[in-house]
């Protein structure tokens, strides 16, 4: 195990606080499906640690963004930016090598128990390579245990410990979303893309996704750029909110001003003057 796989192994932070990550930066990007505009020069930035909210009506734009920051779209033009590195045209996997780790609105995981899902997230961080885990090599035994340590960590730091070693197949849908969210975080991510993170949930399961949410953001320093429906749960953990609506920003700011902004409650209500919380 070299230096860096052995710091991950053990986990990011060690004891000093972790180191924050760089800004995550949108610029200008536009991505077009046979003439319709998805996305029209959109740009934001996800400042360092912050958890930053894209909101706005169905078909505004978000998952493309989300797409398109993923590597899975390629946008005709603009540029995504991880502080200095160009992310632009990567494939997934190298984005997520980079440090940008995504949750899909869609639960994917049914197989195995809790612990086994997380260790699949550690995958790529794995550095013993096949032939010295098949044969128990002590290097790679030893990197093995590192690796579960960490996954119980974030099997706590989530809300997860008390279902560790059960079966996926028996958890609740919200628990099971939650370990989809363990699971991108296992990949030490530096910016967390969480998309609906809280759909079909209901009010308790959504608070315990929500404090998950807060225990990462606060404990692990990293950035997160949230799409969701919940607008509760968009203001209460927010700290910058971007409102697209037709893949053209209408507007950004704290969560109070976009709360007050009279074009985002013309998008969401159709008339002037309400809350839309
Ligand atoms: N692969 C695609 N091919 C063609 N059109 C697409 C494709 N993906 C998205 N679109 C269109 O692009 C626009 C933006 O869609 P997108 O899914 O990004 O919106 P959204 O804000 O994520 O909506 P929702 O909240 O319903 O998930 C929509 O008009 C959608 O129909």
């Amino acid at each position: 195990m070299n230096a860096r796989t052995a710091r991950i192994a053990r986990g990011a932070t060690g004891d000093r606080p972790p180191a924050p990550p760089p800004a995550l930066h949108v610029e200008d990007v536009t991505v077009r499906f046979a003439g319709l505009t998805a996305l029209g020069a959109v740009s934001l930035t996800v400042a360092p640690g912050s958890v930053h909210a894209l909101i706005g009506p169905n078909g505004a734009g978000k998952s493309t963004c989300f797409n398109v920051l993923s590597g899975l779209y390629r946008p005709e033009s603009g540029r995504v930016r991880l502080g200095d590195t160009e992310l632009t045209g990567l494939a997934p996997h190298r984005i997520a090598a980079l440090g940008v780790a995504r949750t899909f609105q869609n639960i994917v995981t049914t197989e195995g128990t809790v612990a086994d899902n997380l260790m699949l997230g550690r995958h790529a961080l794995s550095r013993a390579g096949f032939a010295a885990s098949a044969l128990h090599l002590p290097r790679a035994v030893r990197e093995q245990r590192a690796h579960r340590d960490r996954v119980r960590e974030i099997a706590e730091l989530t809300g997860l410990a008390a279902h560790f070693d059960t079966p996926v197949a028996l958890l609740s849908y919200g628990d099971r979303k939650r370990v989809e969210f363990a699971r991108a975080l296992c990949l030490e991510p530096r910016v967390l893309l969480l998309d609906e993170p809280v759909a079909g949930m209901n009010g308790a399961e959504r608070a315990r996704t929500a404090e998950a949410i807060a225990a990462v953001r606060a404990r692990l320093g990293l950035s997160v750029l949230l799409v969701e429906h919940d607008m509760g749960l968009v203001m209460r953990l927010a700290d910058e909110v971007t409102v697209l609506d037709f893949g053209r920003t209408l507007a950004h700011g704290s969560p109070d001003e976009v709360r007050a902004h009279p074009e985002v409650l013309r998008a969401y209500l159709g008339v002037p003057g309400e809350d839309p919380v």
